[in-house]
């Protein structure tokens, strides 16, 4: 594994460290300084313009050096900035640094007065550091460069890599085109673009390869490293427009995202999914069978929304896949437009707008009733439900509930014991039942013939829990006064054209299903279920797994976790425990959580470990799923 005669040269700025430091001297020379930001930014302008090879480097270093008004006194603040301020990934991989100092070098156009200290605490002596250095007039103020340096010249790193003359191969890694030219030249065999602090198109077009961070230059080169597998190699899709934020939360945590509009229908899932370890979704994408088959690297399945019948569980299970959803943050904005919407339905508000829009004034009080004294029925007595029931006790409404499963009546609600006698009391019936299957059809002829007269029929749970034909019939007999409908049996996976026999209707509100879409909720949504996908691959956590045994682990801070999905068939854990034993594994926790189908057992190890186990424990039969996080 280990290629003694391989050598790396680093550059320094904006690759071992997040910033250009002389941007942060800028930042400390000029802070009293009336036009700081202005000259910041050219400062900035020419920092870019001499990485890039637009303007020779020398020219961009002497330009910046005129504007910094720097000082000896300022080197030393700066540098304890630049500690501050060193690249994640290289700053959680001191040990590459440490087990390989031989070989490396930092090549830089910075400045060996403020690289030297930073880089000996990586253990890189001052020796292979190759830099410029300051000039300083009488005072102490930094009035120049030295101009003999090959480095102070423009492509100097060419020069200066040539006169190192150095054996074996050579790999640069740098964010900048001025450290691409040292491959361009020919005396370096490779070039990786370090784009962990900035992406600079001039270098990535080039480049060998693309590092998003040292975990993945060390992965290429199969060097030791703090995490098993990098994570800009974890592939995240997310579908249907999640918030924006998602996306962000999990980039920031080094995860190659990508972000569609719209759901995609099975076969463009099955074409997609490909390669992904992440699918994110909301109500609307099917994750079937046949999606799952062709999903050859899945771990998790995100569903950012309530929901999750949407999603082949059991399949996922089968096929130690995770799912995770976000049970709570759309609950209130489901509740707001329900408490919204009878009010609007017992007022005629609708009907009274849209007259108004053709042209027509209909003051009147017929139809039109106040919420206070009125029964509302609630069915589904669940988180939308109860809490539907304090609001709507709050604006003066008497509340029935039927559930499947016992419930606490919150405040004064009644409880019904069969849907019929909920019906038969109700003003308003609101539905906020689960998306199991099971609910189709719920509410058909039957049940309305069962509910008073002129009474409301909200519904904001799914759209295939309500017979449609049904209900156009009661509101066209006028059997029912009113409806508010925000789920249809088939709904579109991108916004465009839709029909539904409820359109037209008098005293009936359409929505296109946005109980959920509110700016609140999914900002809300974007934080949770990013945070539970995050849990569940860097640590192994399934804490609110829906479809998965779940377990909350300790935090590992030390040595080797073992993640190991299998199917639960009797006599498994033996045979693991007894492959551990013969690698002679030094095991410090074991924690196993499971369910009729499936085990889930997490193993953590001190540091060192055969890595042959890793393959003994995939071996073992009815193993679905291996993982290890370093
Ligand atoms: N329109 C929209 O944008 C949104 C719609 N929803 C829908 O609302 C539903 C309810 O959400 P939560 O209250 O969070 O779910 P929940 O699981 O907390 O509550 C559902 C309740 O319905 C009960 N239930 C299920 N089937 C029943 C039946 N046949 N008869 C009587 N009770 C039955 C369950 O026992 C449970 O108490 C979700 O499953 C989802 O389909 C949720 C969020 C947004
Ligand atoms: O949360 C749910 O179950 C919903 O129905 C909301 O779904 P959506 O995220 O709007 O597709």
């Amino acid at each position: 594994m280990i290629d003694v005669s391989r050598k790396y040269i680093f550059d320094f700025d904006s690759t071992l460290t997040r910033v250009e430091a002389l941007d942060i001297l800028a930042e400390l020379t000029l802070k009293d300084n009336p036009k700081k930001d202005e000259i910041i930014k050219e400062i900035q302008k020419m920092t870019n313009m001499g990485v890039d090879g637009e303007i020779s480097f020398t020219e961009s270093l002497e330009r910046r050096i005129q504007l910094l008004q720097a000082h000896k006194d300022d080197l030393e603040p700066l540098v304890e900035e630049l500690r501050q301020k060193i690249s994640k990934s290289i700053e959680s991989n001191r040990e590459f640094f440490h087990t390989y100092s031989d070989d490396i070098y930092v090549i830089s156009g910075g400045f060996k007065e403020f690289i030297d200290p930073i880089v000996k605490e990586f253990d890189i002596p001052s020796n292979k550091v190759y830099a410029n250095t300051f000039k300083f007039d009488e005072d102490g103020y930094i009035i120049g460069f030295d101009e003999k340096n090959v480095l102070a010249a423009h492509n100097g790193k060419i020069e200066c890599l040539k006169q190192l003359n150095l054996e074996g191969e050579v790999q640069v890694i740098g964010d900048g085109y001025s450290d691409y030219v040292m491959r361009e030249a020919g005396i370096a065999d490779k070039f990786f673009a370090y784009t962990e602090n900035v992406h600079r198109e001039k270098a990535t077009s080039k480049a060998d390869h693309i590092a998003p961070n040292l975990d993945e230059f060390l992965f290429v080169n199969d060097l030791p490293r703090k995490i098993s597998y990098p994570k800009n190699r974890i592939k995240i899709l997310l579908l249907e427009n999640v918030h924006q934020a998602a996306v962000d939360n999990l980039s920031k945590d080094g995860f190659s995202v990508e972000l569609l509009k719209t759901s995609l229908s099975e076969e463009e899932l099955i074409e997609r999914v490909k390669g992904i370890h992440v699918l994110g979704i909301r109500s609307k994408t099917q994750v079937t069978q046949k999606v799952l088959d062709a999903a050859d690297k899945l771990l998790v399945v995100g569903a950012f929304c309530i929901g999750t019948t949407q999603i082949d569980l059991d399949a996922c299970k089968k096929k130690g896949v995770v799912v995770f959803n976000a049970p709570y943050s759309n609950t209130r904005s489901v509740v707001e437009l329900a408490i919204g919407e009878i009010i609007m339905l017992m007022r005629s508000v609708f009907a009274r707008s849209m007259e108004i829009h053709s042209g027509q004034w209909n003051k009147t009080a017929a139809h039109s009733r106040e919420v206070r004294g009125k029964k509302l029925g609630i069915v589904g007595y669940g988180n939308i439900g109860k809490q539907l029931s304090v609001l709507a006790e709050a604006i003066g409404m008497r509340v029935y509930y039927y559930d499947v499963s016992d419930k606490l009546a919150m405040g004064n609600a009644v409880k019904c014991n069969t849907l019929e006698e909920l019906l038969n009391v109700s003003d308003v019936v609101t539905l906020h039942i689960d998306d199991n299957k099971a609910n189709y059809n719920f509410i058909g002829e039957r049940e309305i013939a069962q509910m008073k007269d002129g009474a409301m029929l909200i519904n904001l749970s799914r759209g295939f829990v309500v017979n449609i034909p049904a209900l156009v019939a009661a509101l066209k007999s006028g059997k029912l006064a009113g409806a508010a409908v925000d789920v249809y049996p088939k709904e579109p996976g991108i916004n465009g054209e839709f029909v539904t026999e409820l359109k037209g209707l008098p005293n009936v509100i359409l929505t296109p299903h946005v109980g959920g879409s509110t700016e609140e909720a999914q900002r809300d949504i974007a934080d949770f279920v990013p945070h539970k996908i995050m849990d569940y691959i860097n640590t192994g956590n399934t804490v609110d797994a829906v479809n998965f045994p779940n377990i909350r682990l300790p935090k590992q801070e030390k040595g080797h976790r073992f993640l190991h999905i299998h199917r639960n068939v009797p006599g498994i854990m033996a045979k693991i425990n007894k492959v551990l034993a013969s690698y002679e594994m030094n095991v410090s926790g074991q924690y196993l959580s499971t369910d009729n189908e499936v085990g889930y057992v997490i193993i953590d190890l001190d540091k060192k470990y055969n890595k042959e186990v890793m393959k003994a424990l995939k071996k073992i039969e009815n193993t679905i799923k291996f993982r290890v996080l370093y």
